[in-house]
C-alpha cells in the first residue's frame, strides 16, 4: 500500500525542491506544493515536480468569490493534480463551482481551520464560540453537502469530523514527531496519532524537510505507522 506521507516542499528554490523530492520518493506516498513553490515557479514548476512520478498535492487554498476560484481551478485542471485546495470559508457556492470546474480525477478538499491557529485567534477573526473544534466540524458539514471530496484539519478534529463524514477523505497537516519543534503550528499532532484518529493523508514539511536526511526521517516517521 502506498504511503499516507504527502511532504511538503516548501521552498521557492527548484533545485532544492527537486533535491529533496528525489530524495524521499521512494518512501513518500506524494509530494505537496504550496504558495512558497507555486509563486516562485508556477505551472512549469509544478510539471517539473510531477516528473518525478509521485501524485501532486496542489496546496493554493483559493478563496475568492465562486467565479474567480472556479475559472482559476479550470486553469489549473491542466496539471492533472491528485489533490487540490479550497478554503472551506469560502463558502458553499464556492466550493461546489470549485469542484464542478475541477478534474475528475482531483479530489478537491477543503481547509477549514488552519492547524496554525487557537482559539484566541478564532475569537480574533469573529469566530465568537472560539472553538477550533466546533468551528471544524461546522465546515465540514458545509463541505460535505457542496459535494467537495474532503476537508483538511488537525488530528485534534479528525475523529469527529470523520463521524460527520465518514466516506470524506481527510488530510491532516500540523503532524509533528513526540518531541518535534512546533513552530507556527498551534494545533499538532504525532503522525501515528492521527493516522488513528482518522486521516487519509498526513502532511509532512519541516520534519522531514529540514532534516539533515529527508529520506531517513521520512523512513523513520513511516516505521511508526
Ligand atoms: O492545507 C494544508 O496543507 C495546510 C493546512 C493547515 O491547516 N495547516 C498546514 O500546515 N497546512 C500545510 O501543511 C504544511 C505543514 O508544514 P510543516 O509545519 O512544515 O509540517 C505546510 O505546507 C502548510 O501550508
Amino acid at each position: 500500500m502506498r504511503s499516507p506521507i504527502y511532504v511538503a516542499i516548501d521552498t521557492p528554490d527548484i533545485a532544492r525542491a527537486k533535491a529533496i523530492a528525489a530524495k524521499v520518493k521512494n518512501h513518500v506516498g506524494g509530494l505537496k506544493l504550496g504558495l512558497e513553490f507555486f509563486s516562485a515557479h508556477g505551472q512549469a514548476g509544478v510539471r517539473e515536480i510531477a516528473a518525478i512520478g509521485l501524485p501532486i498535492f496542489l496546496d493554493l487554498k483559493l478563496h475568492d468569490i465562486p467565479n474567480t476560484v472556479a475559472k482559476a481551478v479550470q486553469a489549473l485542471g491542466g496539471l492533472n493534480p491528485a489533490i487540490l485546495t479550497v478554503h472551506a470559508a469560502g463558502g458553499r457556492a464556492m466550493m461546489e463551482d470549485a469542484k464542478a470546474a475541477a478534474p475528475v480525477g482531483t479530489k478537491v478538499v477543503a481547509v477549514t481551520v488552519l492547524t496554525s491557529l487557537d482559539g484566541d485567534d478564532l475569537n480574533a477573526i469573529g469566530v465568537t464560540d472560539g472553538d477550533p473544534h466546533a468551528q471544524v466540524e461546522r465546515l465540514t458539514r458545509l463541505a460535505m453537502e457542496a459535494g467537495v471530496d474532503g476537508v483538511v484539519c488537525s488530528g485534534n478534529e479528525v475523529a469527529a469530523a470523520k463521524k460527520i463524514w465518514p466516506k470524506g477523505f481527510f488530510v491532516v497537516p500540523g503532524i509533528r514527531p513526540a518531541e518535534g519543534h512546533h513552530g507556527d503550528q498551534k494545533r499538532v499532532m504525532t503522525p501515528r496519532k492521527a493516522l488513528d484518529a482518522g486521516a487519509s493523508i498526513l502532511v509532512i514539511g519541516r520534519p522531514i524537510t529540514q532534516a539533515e536526511d529527508p529520506d531517513a526521517a521520512a523512513r523513520v516517521i513511516e516505521a511508526t505507522l
